[in-house]
């Protein structure tokens, strides 16, 4: 069997606790019936510039399949500046433990792919704060050629390794808080 992901969503949600994967002097160990539900990931894609984010898409796609994850569902949007919104439905899911984002924006006669890149990537952050869930950022530009975008559609497969690395790594926020005394 290959790595279990251990999923971010509340663990009640899916019928286990954070101490069931650890013993008391700290050793870690993995119940079998932790195995039986895969990380589930939200995918948003752009359809701007489609010939790219398609291959993007595709690549995505086939990073959670070699990691082992489900896509539990993929929406797409018109482009970029319209995923923060799309993103929020996602990790708003009790069955999507992260986002990934996905699209491309290339340079036009004028800094607009400035402005959208840089709302768009502010507002995922707050999502992901906002929805303490996983969002990354599988978007490529701004300040780049179509030629320079096709050069980038490996980073879609990056976001999708970095969203369930997130699900992985990032501490469990029922676990008590040394603040807590
Ligand atoms: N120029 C690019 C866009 N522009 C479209 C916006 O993202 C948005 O869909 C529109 O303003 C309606 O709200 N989108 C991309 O994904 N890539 C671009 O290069
Ligand atoms: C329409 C767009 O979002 C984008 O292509 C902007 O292009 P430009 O900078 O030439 O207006």
């Amino acid at each position: 069997m290959g790595p279990v992901r251990f999923p971010g969503k509340p663990a009640d949600a899916v019928g286990f606790r954070l101490a069931d994967t650890f013993g008391e002097n700290g050793t870690s160990f993995t119940p079998a019936h932790l195995g039986s539900r895969m990380t589930a990931l939200g995918l948003v894609i752009a359809e701007f510039n489609r010939p790219i984010t398609e291959q993007m898409e595709h690549e995505a796609a086939e990073a959670a399949q070699a990691a082992g994850a489900e896509v539990h569902d993929i929406v797409h949007v018109p482009g970029v500046y319209d995923a923060p919104l799309a993103a929020d439905r996602l990790a708003r899911l009790e069955a999507v433990d992260a986002v990934a984002v996905i699209g491309t924006v290339i340079t036009g006669d004028t800094d607009h792919d400035q402005v959208i890149s840089d709302a768009t990537a502010q507002r995922l952050a707050d999502v992901s704060l906002e929805r303490d869930t996983p969002v990354t950022l599988g978007v490529t530009g701004p300040g780049m050629s179509a030629a320079e975008s096709r050069e980038r559609i490996e980073n879609a497969a990056k976001a999708v390794d970095s969203a369930l690395d997130l699900v992985d790594e990032l501490p469990d926020p029922e676990s008590p808080s040394r603040t807590a005394d």
